[in-house]
């Protein structure tokens, strides 16, 4: 089987949300290559807490003493208990797909309306159910595929596409360059030309995060930027045209647009950037500023998991 379903971005391009049907019910949720639990707002949670959220019914069987825990890097976090259900995304279907029903979120998650919850899809090893780890969307569907991988077209301020068990040769340029994944972490791992350390491939996560040493040099070109320790951040003045920003990834080259590198404004004409430093995280995080300028392909077709980069 083949699918695809649209990635559509919330304000400013801060997460792209995809529609899925649970149950015969059309959740947006998500799709985050930077973690593993599929998790939705549920009617077992406070009325208000889950306000303005279309919440998951428990149409499922329930996995009995089953319970889920996540937090994430920003702080956020969601617990829950879990059920087995159909969930279809983009005509790709999972029969028997763990749904961990939400009984609690924190307060990021209930403000963003948007949002109904997330579909993990970094490897199943860090799922966080217990007593018993459950699989991933594309773990369950995987030997369903035309192909064993999916891929990313995420567009600066329009929706793009995930597409499951096919490449669209319509949504890139040139070649498809792939390098190797460490899956030791859980997370679709690699290494970047010129960026220092480990980088992941995060489409869960706004921002590109590299290392100061190359936020620096980017900045060092963009006459208004500063480090504002009261933003947490590099900004700039929203009107200053920016450079583009280039890494050499394996035998490819991929180029983010400067115009991309202008996240927000975050008051009056001071914008804030979409390169900042990953410093103090572990791990350097190509997200989504760096992924829409790219088509990524996430391939399991080998014997050893793969990335693949082309420009889009
Ligand atoms: N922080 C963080 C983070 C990440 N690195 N990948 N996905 C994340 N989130 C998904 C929902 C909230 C944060």
């Amino acid at each position: 089987s083949t699918g695809s379903v649209s990635a559509s971005p919330e304000s400013y391009d801060e997460s792209y949300l995809i529609p899925v049907s649970i149950g015969g019910t059309t959740f947006h949720l998500d799709l985050d290559t930077g973690s593993s639990d599929l998790w939705v707002f549920s009617t077992q949670q406070p009325a208000s807490q889950r306000s303005g959220h279309t919440a998951y019914k428990q149409t499922g069987t329930k996995k009995s003493g089953y319970t889920w825990n996540i937090s994430y890097g920003d702080g956020s976090g969601a617990k829950g208990d879990v059920y087995v259900d159909k969930v279809v995304v983009g005509g790709v279907t999972a029969t028997s797909q763990a749904v961990e029903a939400a009984t609690s979120v924190s307060s990021s998650f209930t403000s963003d309306t948007d949002n109904d919850g997330l579909i993990g899809a970094a490897f199943s090893s860090i799922n966080t159910v217990s007593p018993q780890q459950q699989l991933t969307f594309f773990d369950n569907v995987k030997n369903s595929l035309s192909q064993k991988l999916f891929a990313a077209r995420l567009r600066y301020h329009t929706a793009g596409t995930y597409d499951y068990g096919y490449i669209d040769s319509s949504k890139y340029s040139g070649s498809i360059h792939y390098v190797p994944v460490n899956t030791a972490n859980g997370f679709w791992e690699f290494t970047a030309s010129g960026v220092s350390g480990s980088s992941i491939a995060d489409t869960g996560t706004t921002l590109l995060y590299i290392p100061d040493s190359n936020v620096d040099a980017y900045y060092a070109n963009v006459d208004s930027a500063s480090y504002d320790s009261s933003q947490g951040g590099y900004t700039f003045d929203c009107d200053e045209s920016l450079p583009d920003w280039t890494v050499t990834i394996g035998s490819g080259s991929i180029t983010v647009p400067g115009e991309y590198i202008n996240f927000a404004p975050v008051s009056g004409n001071t914008c804030f950037g979409g390169i900042q430093s990953s410093d103090g995280i572990g791990f350097n995080i190509f997200g989504d500023i760096f992924l829409k300028a790219t088509y990524t392909v996430f391939d399991q077709t080998q014997s050893s998991p793969r990335l693949g980069f082309a420009q889009g």
